[in-house]
């Protein structure tokens, strides 16, 4: 029997309509949320993604400043405009897409950043109150649009057993420790497994919640899959289409075999993606409630 597939449009829709809705709240006390949005260098799959996050801001009202920077940009350039954009009162919230170029020193950036305005939640402040447990300000992007899309779903962690592959600071770490949460966390036994793990699959097998995040080609296959388990692919990966000749989107995990097993699963495009975006959204309208 095939999986049901989680919507991520559908449930990244509904959450942009809350946040339009606090937009709109900020807006009749003459608060306008505002975002920005660092892109140093011009590489294409960060243009779209930069593109796509100006095209949200506009769609709910969020003032949004896209700021380019040349892929040669020094440190020091870097650094400087985070300064004004930490100093600039219309700016709510930081964000400095990622992977930068090889010179620029990403952990010494996102330490620039002002903790009330890091939006992604990538800054060592953040990352340790999400730790202990203390979200009482922004929640990381990816990770907790993947925690909205199994509570929409109806698909209660607490007491299963979520299965990560992958262990990045922006993904598989915060993710694992949203899901072991107790306090108004997802209460879930969490494994994570990784590129030092031998046999993955045996822990995968054993997953009830499984989340691919390591951007690797549909390495996840059917024969990984517990049936009946949850599937949500963070991945996104540009392969070539050899029908078209042009490149194709896929995730983490065989889509194919995977809907075949799983009980629910996540599609690629429309999954996790357009939920990061939500999220950032919603991040950036909390920022201008509580600076102002
Ligand atoms: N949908 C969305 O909104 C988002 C999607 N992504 C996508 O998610 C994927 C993961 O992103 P990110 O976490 O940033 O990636 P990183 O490359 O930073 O991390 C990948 C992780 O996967 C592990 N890994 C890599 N290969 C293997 C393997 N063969 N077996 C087991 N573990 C492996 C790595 O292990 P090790 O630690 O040992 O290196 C690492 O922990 C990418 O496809 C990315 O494009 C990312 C962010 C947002
Ligand atoms: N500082 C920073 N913050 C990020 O949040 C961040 C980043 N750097 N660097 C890159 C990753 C990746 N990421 C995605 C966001 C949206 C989609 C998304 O909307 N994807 C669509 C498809 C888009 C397409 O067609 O390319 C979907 O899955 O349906 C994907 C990936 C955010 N990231």
């Amino acid at each position: 029997m095939a999986a049901k597939i989680i919507d991520g449009k559908a449930i990244a829709r509904m959450v942009n309509e809350e946040t339009l809705a606090r937009v709109e709240k900020l807006k009749a006390a003459g608060k306008t949320p505002g975002l920005a949005v660092v892109l140093i260098g011009d590489d294409p799959a960060s243009q779209v993604y930069v593109n796509s996050k100006a095209k949200k801001c506009a769609e709910l009202g969020i003032y949004s400043d896209k700021r380019v920077l040349p892929a040669d940009a020094s440190m020091s350039d870097v650094l400087d405009l985070i300064d004004k954009l930490n100093r600039d009162p219309k700016i709510d919230g930081i964000l400095v897409q990622s992977p930068p170029p090889p010179q620029i020193d990403e952990e010494k950036v996102i330490a620039a950043i002002d903790p009330d305005k890091d939006v992604d939640c990538f800054h060592e402040r953040n990352v340790g109150k999400l730790l202990i447990g203390k979200t009482d300000g922004f929640r990381p992007c990816t990770p907790y649009g993947v925690l909205v899309l199994l509570e929409k779903s109806g698909i209660d962690p607490a007491g299963r057993h979520a299965v990560v592959i992958g262990r990045s600071n922006i993904v598989g770490k915060p993710l694992a420790a949203m899901l072991m949460q107790k306090a108004k966390g997802a209460n879930a036994t969490v494994t994570v497994v990784h590129s030092g793990t031998p046999d993955i699959a045996k822990y995968t097998r054993d997953a009830d919640i499984l989340i691919a995040a390591i951007g690797k080609p549909e390495f996840v296959t059917g024969d990984m899959i517990k049936p009946g388990a949850a599937v949500i692919d963070v991945g996104i990966n540009r392969i070539p289409n050899p029908e078209t000749g042009k490149n194709k989107l896929v995730g983490d995990v065989n889509f194919q075999e995977a809907v075949e097993v799983a009980g629910a699963i996540t599609p690629v495009p429309g999954g996790v993606g357009p939920m990061t975006i939500a999220i950032l959204m919603s991040n950036a309208v909390t920022a201008c409630e509580r600076r102002r």
